[in-house]
């Protein structure tokens, strides 16, 4: 049995700065998840990369896996990977495509399908990837403040240099899914970033468990808000805040209808000297 979460929405736009970091702390501090609205992410924006990501998807395998994933840039086929090692599933029932940062001298590693074929798709990836980069380092800047830190202190450090954004379309199909089994699409994991940034086609399926050390596992279910993005804490955020700031555990299940997402994970190359780096009680 799954129940509905109400997740708090924080206004990326809001002038009330501090609030609005208040509201985040509490946030990361209750779920490690939240909706983020007026991010400056065009809904046509959105509606368009799905629609890209859709033409990838529909090519025939032989075609998508001449961009088979190296470096962890490209594609990866249905099955190929499995989030939860101690599930006993043969693969997560997904399709993905990576895509990593823009800038610097790493960009080149990126793989991307032949402009004859999807002719729109580089750069309408590429804006995306902007777009979602420029709302993500305004959140990160209010998460520092929501961490009683500077609000520069992340990019200071150099936590905001590249390599740091990787981009991620997924492709759940949903029909390998029979009618007296649970499927999981993305089976439960928590991310390894800083803060991760999602959006849906809309399709249900995400689900968080907040408490992930009782058994039995209460699972709740996050609905999509149209046009918002949804936002969660990574693992090295959760270890850099000792604790204070939770990396939850989530999963994707499968209904039996094809889904669409695409995730943006915010890394960072620095190690902080220790597990408490912002002294967080
Ligand atoms: O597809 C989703 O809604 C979430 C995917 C996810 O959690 C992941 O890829 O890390
Ligand atoms: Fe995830």
């Amino acid at each position: 049995m799954t129940e509905a979460l109400q997740l708090p929405v924080i206004d990326l736009s809001s002038p009330d700065r501090l609030s609005t970091a208040k509201s985040i702390r509490q946030a990361c501090i209750d779920y490690g998840f939240f909706y983020l609205v007026n991010h400056g992410v065009e809904e046509e924006l959105i509606y368009q990369m799905f629609n890209e990501s859709k033409k990838f998807f529909s090519l025939q395998l032989e075609d998508k896996m001449k961009l088979a994933r190296k470096e962890h840039r490209g594609y990866t086929a249905l099955c190929d990977e499995i989030l939860d090692p101690s599930s006993t599933s043969e693969g997560d029932p997904k399709e993905s495509f990576y895509i990593g940062p823009l800038e610097g001298t790493l960009s080149s590693m990126n793989q991307w399908p032949s402009l004859e074929i999807l002719p729109t798709w580089r750069s309408t990836m590429e804006y995306y990837h902007q777009k979602v980069l420029s709302a993500g380092r305004r959140l990160i800047h209010l998460i520092a403040l929501a961490l009683n830190l500077n609000g520069d202190f992340f990019q200071k450090v150099g936590a905001l240099d590249a390599p740091m954004a990787f981009l991620r379309l997924l492709h759940y199909p949903g029909e390998l899914v029979s009618s007296n089994q649970e499927v999981c699409g993305a089976s439960a994991h928590s991310d390894y970033g800083m803060i991760t940034l999602l959006a849906t086609d809309g399709v249900p399926g995400l689900q968080v468990c907040r408490e992930k050390f009782n058994q039995p596992r209460l699972w709740e279910d996050v609905p999509n808000i149209k046009g918002a993005l949804i936002v969660n804490i990574g693992d090295m955020m959760e270890r850099w805040t000792n604790c204070l700031f939770r990396s939850t555990l989530h999963r994707v299940m499968s209904s039996g209808q094809e889904r669409y997402s695409v995730i943006i994970c915010f890394l960072s190359h620095l190690c902080f000297p220790h597990s408490n780096a912002f002294g967080c009680k």
